[in-house]
């Protein structure tokens, strides 16, 4: 367990000539207060650490319950309670079809367009389905009224067998899904009272709805304790999570106010978005923070490619880079060769893919982009295990750093406590 499955790269130098010595007591003294506190939502810290034989036991025998009896998982959740199932599940499942261990997991209650949730319940129509809402306070609107309608389609459907096809994921002692659970009957994991929705993903939140799916947890968590050894270590000349947190601490105080997370694999799509909010709402909150945005190559390039090259000079890089990935294609020979590119034949694609990202790598860095590089050897679930503890950890220090709380997200009250009162205006 001694080895690095990550190593962080700076290619340019020039912009980035860490000192981190420079940083070693600051960071030990960050690293004793996370590791301490005891009063915070730190359960996330230790928790691939202890003995979780219980709960995987739980997780698999509903997930093969689920898969034995339905065609389809619906998954009711938003924000934490949702982007980390999906981002592993879309990097560790085909881009067409379904896993062969797995069956179809969708996932409802994170926007309240009419017309998706209208679209769902027509393509469930001809299949069987269970439902998993999970929901930490329970009470959040856009998993709650999708709850709501989900639920009673399910118990035209399916009548008094239909408890035993609702699954509940919330927090263990309160919240109004807890109550419905209890009255109900249906069956609980717990959303753990130390674990806040954006750091939840490797408990039951993400696990059941990606065991659906045909992930093998064991190894996401064999990834995850991997990291959480290795990551322990407060020294920052050992700890790679702690130098990338400095990294981008660094060039956020040289200027650089947006980070752009960017890969080459188009299933991270979802992995980036899960960062976005681990990293957007526990660093942007007393008029401070970086701005983390996502972009997808080759895709963006095309699209946003300029204005990284050569826009306004307020952006670096974090480029995620996975060595080798599983499936593959060969450029095939043509005999005819009209489209010249006949040079690429019996080259495989994702080595191309990985030329073009080398490629790209130099010409931003060149451009005077800064660009940090993240790489993983394969793209598999124990190194997915590793990453998403490895940001979670990079994470909170980044936030003790900006001199902020980790933990909480104060700010999305606001949109709330707005709409409701619009909404409550316009009772009908
Ligand atoms: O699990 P809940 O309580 O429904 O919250 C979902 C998401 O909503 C937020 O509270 C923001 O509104 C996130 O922090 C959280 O991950």
């Amino acid at each position: 367990m001694s080895t690095q499955l990550l190593q962080t790269t700076i290619l340019n130098e020039q912009f980035l000539n860490i000192d981190y010595s420079k940083y070693t007591s600051s960071v030990a003294a960050i690293h004793q207060h996370l590791e301490n506190t005891k009063d915070e939502l730190t359960g996330w810290l230790n928790a691939p650490l202890e003995d979780n034989h219980e709960l995987i036991h739980s997780i698999l025998s509903v997930a093969n319950e689920i898969k034995d009896n339905a065609d389809v998982l619906v998954v009711i959740g938003v924000g934490g309670s949702y982007l980390g199932a999906k981002a592993i599940q879309d990097a560790l499942t085909p881009y067409f079809g379904v896993h062969p261990n797995g069956i179809e997991v969708v996932y409802v209650g994170q926007n309240m367009s009419g017309a998706y949730i209208h679209h769902l319940l027509k393509s469930l129509e001809e299949k069987e389905f269970y439902i998993n809402v999970i929901s930490k306070s329970g009470s959040t609107m856009e998993p709650a009224l999708a709850f709501r309608v989900f639920r009673q389609y399910l118990e035209d459907r399916y009548g008094e067998d239909s408890p035993q096809r609702i699954i509940v994921t919330t927090d263990p002692e309160k919240g109004i899904l807890k109550e419905i659970a209890d009255f109900h009957g249906y069956r609980q994991f717990e959303i753990p009272c130390t674990i806040g929705g954006r750091y939840s993903v490797l408990t039951a939140v993400g696990l059941l709805p990606i065991a659906v799916a045909g992930v093998d947890i064991i190894q996401i968590l064999a990834g995850a304790k991997h990291a959480a050894i290795l990551l322990k270590d407060g020294n920052i000349e050992h700890n790679e999570a702690y130098r990338y947190a400095v990294s981008r601490y660094e060039l956020f105080l040289q200027g650089y106010k947006i980070e752009l997370l960017a890969s080459f694999e188009p299933s991270l799509a979802n992995f980036h978005d899960w960062w976005k909010q681990l990293f957007g709402e526990s660093e942007g909150k007393d008029k401070k923070g970086l701005f983390p945005a996502t972009v997808n190559f080759s895709t963006d390039l095309h699209a946003i490619g300029q204005f990284i090259q050569d826009g306004n000079p307020i952006l670096f890089e974090t480029l995620l880079h996975f060595h080798n990935i599983k499936d593959d294609y060969i450029v095939p020979f043509n005999e005819r060769d009209e489209d010249n590119l006949n040079y690429l034949s019996n080259r495989s694609f994702n080595n191309i893919n990985a030329t073009s990202k080398q490629g790209t790598a130099i010409a931003h860095a060149e451009g005077g982009v800064p660009v940090i590089q993240l790489e993983l050897e394969r793209l598999d679930a124990y190194h997915l295990g590793y990453l998403i503890y490895f940001f979670m950890k990079a994470c909170a220090i980044s936030a003790y750093l900006l001199d902020v709380n980790p933990f909480d997200q104060p700010g999305v009250e606001a949109y709330k406590n707005k709409m409701l009162e619009l909404l409550k205006q316009n009772e009908n």
